[in-house]
Order: structure tokens, then sequence, then C-alpha cells
């Protein structure tokens, strides 16, 4: 029986890190945030669409998707956001789905979902154990500034179009809190493993 982890957190909270880590022992990771930019690219059903949506100025030159535009665009609206979601989730996961099979066919021990939207989007029957990378409001705020280079207003909007940390911590089942030292991560992520066995 594969053991199938739904790994989420919020904006910047540490998931890529810790999922790295799940990686590093050998688990697969299904990317929600990677499947959602292959299924917006050129020729795929949902990239018409987002262009019949927002308009040609939402391209670059190339014709590709102008992320940081989309990002302005959805993250000041609530109904932007939501028209997004409509035309790119089910696309994310079909193919999350299709991912998922693929690892429980191989018998693989273990699989890891990482799904930013998990309990907004109400995806917890995809996986039998929740966990919640978590940091502090003030350290995601700073972590989040400084890795894209947003000023306090653009990542508050980011923040606050996803369900607050202290909320999801009510719903996971296991919390791993990367407000401490990447070393102190990696040993939760460890004992959680050592749980599983
Ligand atoms: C708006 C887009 C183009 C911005 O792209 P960008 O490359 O700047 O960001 P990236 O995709 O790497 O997402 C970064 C983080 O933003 C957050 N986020 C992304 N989309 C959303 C959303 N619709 N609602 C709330 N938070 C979101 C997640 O925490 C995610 O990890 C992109 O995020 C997107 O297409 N979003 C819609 C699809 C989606 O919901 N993805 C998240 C999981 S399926
Ligand atoms: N324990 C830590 N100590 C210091 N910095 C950290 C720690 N964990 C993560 N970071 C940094 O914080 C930032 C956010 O981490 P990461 O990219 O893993 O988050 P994420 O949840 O995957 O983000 P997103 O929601 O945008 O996909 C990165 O710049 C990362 O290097």
């Amino acid at each position: 029986m594969t053991v199938v982890i739904g790994l989420t957190g919020g904006i910047a909270s540490g998931k890529s890190t810790v999922s790295n880590m799940f990686r590093n022992q050998g688990i697969r990771i299904i990317d929600a945030d990677k499947i959602s930019r292959d299924v917006v690219e050129i020729g795929e059903p949902a990239y018409q669409q987002i262009v019949k949506t927002f308009g040609q100025d939402i391209l670059l030159d190339d014709q590709t998707i102008n992320r940081e535009k989309l990002g302005a665009i959805i993250f000041s609206n609530d109904k932007n956001r939501q028209q997004l979601n409509e035309i790119v989730h089910p696309a994310v996961r079909k193919e999350m789905l299709k991912q998922k099979q693929e690892e429980k066919e191989k018998n693989a021990k273990q699989v890891v979902l990482d799904i930013p939207l998990l309990f907004e989007s109400k995806l917890t029957h995809m996986v039998d154990v929740t966990v919640l990378v978590y940091v502090d409001e003030q350290t995601q705020l700073k972590r989040l500034m400084n890795r894209n280079g947003y000023s306090k207003e653009e990542a508050m909007m980011r923040i606050q179009s996803q369900l607050p940390l202290k909320e999801k911590v009510k719903l996971a089942d296991v919390i791993i809190n990367n407000n401490g030292s990447i070393e102190d991560t990696e040993a939760q992520v460890i004992e959680f493993l050592n749980g599983l066995k």
C-alpha cells in the first residue's frame, strides 16, 4: 500500500524546501505548482481559455504567459483569481491523479502530493495524511519579500489570498515547524517518515 502524503503550507512557508527533503529520501514528489505551469503552455486547452478570459495583454513577446502580469491581475482581485482557478485547477487535478496512480502501480512505499491549496480547494480526499509546513506570519512575509523582491503590499496580497497558516494548523494531521534552521526542519521530516514505518 502506497502512503499518499499531502504536503501543504502557505506561500513561501517552505514547501519546496521540505519536498526536496522528501525527494532526498527517495520519495517521488508530484508538484501542483509545476503541473500548473505545464498545463498552461502554448497549445494546451487552458492556455486558450486564459487568453480568451484575460486578453492578449497577458502574453510575452514569445506568446507564452507573462506570469508576473497574470499574478498581479489575480492576486489583487478575488473574482479574477477564481476565474483563473476554474480554468487551471481541473487540469492540474487530473494530471496529479494520473501521476499518483503511476506511483501506486509501482507499489512505491510513499508518494508526496505538494499542493499549496490542499485545504482551500478541499482536496484532502486525494491523500492519506496531511502535512503542513508552518511558519509564523512575520517569517512568511520576510521570506516571501526576500525571495521574490515583492513590496510589503504585494507580498501581503498573496498571503491574504490563502487561508491563514494558523487556521491550516487546525486542519493538518502533522505540523513541520519551519521557523528555525534547515537542520531543525530536516530532523522533523525524518522523524515523521520514521513514524510511518
Ligand atoms: C498566477 C500565476 C501565473 C503566478 O505565477 P508565479 O510563477 O508568479 O507563481 P507560482 O505559480 O510559482 O506560485 C507561487 C505560489 O503562489 C501561490 N498561489 C498560486 N496560485 C494561487 C491561487 N490561485 N490562489 C492562492 N495562492 C496561489 C501558491 O502558494 C504557490 O506556491 C500562477 O501562480 C498560477 O497560474 N496560479 C493559478 C494556479 C494555481 O492555483 N496554482 C497553485 C496550486 S495548483
Ligand atoms: N528554515 C529556513 N530558514 C531560512 N530560510 C528558509 C528556510 N526554509 C525556507 N527558506 C527560504 O524561504 C523561501 C521560501 O521557501 P520555499 O521556496 O521552500 O517555499 P514554498 O512554500 O515552496 O514557496 P511557494 O509557495 O512560493 O512555492 C526560500 O527563499 C527558501 O530558501
